[in-house]
């Protein structure tokens, strides 16, 4: 035996998603617009990740990009083998059904369909859904399912959008402005959800947004600016969401 053991490394995180070179250009006329300039980051498997920047700084655009909606025009979005970057638009829609739920800001339920309806129809997209009247009592709406969109508060449409993309027990949970069109309240226990979700059923959960102090809550925040990373942060205690303010 050695008087010197080798300090054994630790282990590397699995990565979700891995995220190198990606540049997206948007060409309007003679125009064109840089949009992402060489981007390289990892969604580890499991974390709840934020990201953060100005409004413009391309939030949305790396949400489209991993959220299979759209790819770039250089560099690899690679989840499991798959390089989304390169795949036919066919294998980005299988991609989005089965391991992508999306929250949005404004919620965008089908206005026609009830609360249970607006679940269920996400949940036959899936191959292994979760149970929707359960993901509904879960997220405290079990007296309001048979109610519509119009029907329900702010606060309650988002429960149920939470709920929609849950059911389909996704790998990943995307969350664009999750709590943005929400009183304080409300956001707060919006989020409380979104954790829940993590820590239950370990769902990867990245939030973008424009408000830093929402970020307390992850384990990690990517910081942009102009469509460049100016830093990763690390948060060795994130925040419950009940002490966060803004
Ligand atoms: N399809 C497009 N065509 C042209 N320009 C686009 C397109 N999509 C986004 N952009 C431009 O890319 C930049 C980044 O937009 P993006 O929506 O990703 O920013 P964001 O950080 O999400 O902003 P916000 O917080 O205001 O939603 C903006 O200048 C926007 O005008």
């Amino acid at each position: 035996m050695s008087d010197n053991p080798v300090e054994e490394e630790p282990p590397s995180r699995p990565s979700l998603l891995t995220v190198r070179n990606v540049e997206r250009t948007f060409t309007m006329g003679e125009v064109k617009v840089e949009v992402l300039k060489d981007l390289s980051f990892d969604v580890y498997d499991g974390e709840v990740l934020a990201m953060v920047g100005p409004s413009g700084s391309g939030k949305s655009t790396i949400l489209n990009l991993i959220g299979g909606l759209d790819q770039p025009n250089h560099g690899s979005v690679l989840f499991d083998d798959i390089d989304l970057a390169k795949v036919s638009s066919r294998a980005l829609t299988r991609y989005r059904r089965k391991h992508v739920g999306f929250v949005f800001q404004f919620y965008n339920l089908v206005p026609n369909l009830t609360a249970l309806e607006n679940v269920l129809s996400a949940a036959e997209l899936a191959d292994h859904p979760l149970d929707a009247e359960e993901m509904l009592a879960k997220v405290g709406l079990k007296d309001r399912m048979d109610h519509f969109p119009s029907q329900l508060s702010g606060g309650e449409q988002q429960r149920v959008a939470i709920a929609r993309a849950v059911v389909k027990n996704p790998k990943l949970l995307l969350c664009d402005e999750p709590t943005g069109a929400l009183d304080f309240e409300t956001g707060i226990s919006a989020l409380e959800l979104l954790l829940e979700f993590n820590r239950d059923l370990g769902t990867t959960v990245l939030i973008i947004t424009h408000n830093t102090a929402l970020a307390d809550v992850a384990s990690r925040v990517i910081h942009l600016r102009s469509g460049e990373i100016v830093k990763i942060d690390e948060n060795a205690q994130p925040l419950p969401p009940s002490e966060v303010v803004w």
